[in-house]
């Protein structure tokens, strides 16, 4: 059985891995859009599989610009990690379309990288060969891929693990390897959902911080799923509020406020609370559809 789901991992992973040459030097945020969709739109069959289907998004429209941080709030079932399995390609939209950009001269090969609640790291190998995996299979030659692996592994603060085996680390540990694994292939894009859901308060506040220094020092532009209202506002440069009514984008909020950010603060609080009003809403609608006899 052991074998059967490490293959499976195995498989899942390099589902998720496009390759492309590395480069060492990194865009810093601008105005090119990095990733554009039109018009997506995708429906499931009910659990009943009657002839009617649900649709869970009509029609996004997104941009999203190079560098930029942007997290994508909204009420369970709402349709998060549809639209993110769709930019990411594991999933085909209905209809609409979705562009990733090169950064300078027009749209060529996407790659975008995924990290999920649980890192779906390979538990047979220690940290550096986990991270350095993907770049093995790109054929990078084994002094270029261990030079990238400590570097991102460094910058994840796990250069005393390096040789440490996955199962002696800790939930934060594992989803820093996750994300040295990924940038370690200098995604376009890095694509999360809801990456330190399973992971107590503390942790969450550190990884936080981490992820935040490593979005200044790479540049890299994010995809952020996440249920949780501070996580969105504490990380994003943008909030996108999906709304389950609709199927599409119910509101915008930008977040000019440089980072660290105190949740605390006079600004922070003022744009978490317009958050929670354009959720509040749909929550209740969400909470009625699950306790039709509270309505
Ligand atoms: N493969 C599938 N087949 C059928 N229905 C699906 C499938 N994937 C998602 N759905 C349905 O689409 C809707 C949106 O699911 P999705 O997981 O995208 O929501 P979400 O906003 O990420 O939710 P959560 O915050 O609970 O993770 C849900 O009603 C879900 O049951």
């Amino acid at each position: 059985m052991q074998i059967i789901s490490d293959a499976l991992l195995l498989c899942s992973y390099m589902s998720l891995i496009e390759q492309q040459p590395q480069k060492e030097e990194y865009p810093r945020s601008g105005n090119n859009i990095v990733l554009e969709l039109r018009g997506v739109s995708k429906a499931f069959l009910h659990e009943n599989k009657t002839a009617d289907r649900h649709r869970v998004l009509d029609g996004i429209n997104l941009d999203v610009r190079e560098g930029e941080f942007v997290t994508i709030v909204g009420p369970s079932g709402c349709g998060k990690s549809t639209l993110l399995n769709i930019v990411a390609g594991l999933d085909a939209p209905d209809s609409g379309l979705v562009s990733v950009r090169d950064g300078s001269d027009g749209i060529r090969k996407a790659q975008r990288v995924v990290i999920f609640q649980e890192g779906a790291l390979f538990p047979w190998l220690t940290v550096s060969d986990n991270v350095e995996f993907g770049l093995k299979v790109a054929g990078v030659t084994k002094e270029s891929r261990r030079a990238t692996a400590s570097r991102f592994i460094e910058m994840a603060q796990l250069a005393k693990f390096a040789d440490s085996y996955i199962y002696q680390l800790s939930g934060g540990m594992k989803q820093r390897v996750a994300i040295a694994r990924a940038l370690a292939l200098d995604p376009r894009i890095l694509l999360m959902d809801e990456p330190f859901a399973a992971l107590d308060v503390q942790t969450r506040d550190i990884l936080h911080e981490q992820l935040v220094q490593i979005h200044q020092s790479t540049g890299k532009t994010i995809l952020f799923v996440t249920h949780d209202i501070n996580e969105a506002v504490l990380l994003g440069d943008r909030i996108i509020v999906l709304s389950p009514r609709t199927g599409n984008v119910k509101k915008e909020i930008a977040v000019n406020h440089p980072r660290p950010r105190d949740i605390e603060s006079h600004e922070i609080s003022a744009i978490r609370r317009e958050l929670l009003r354009e959720l509040e809403e749909d929550f209740q609608i969400a909470k009625r559809n699950h306790n039709p006899q509270e309505g």
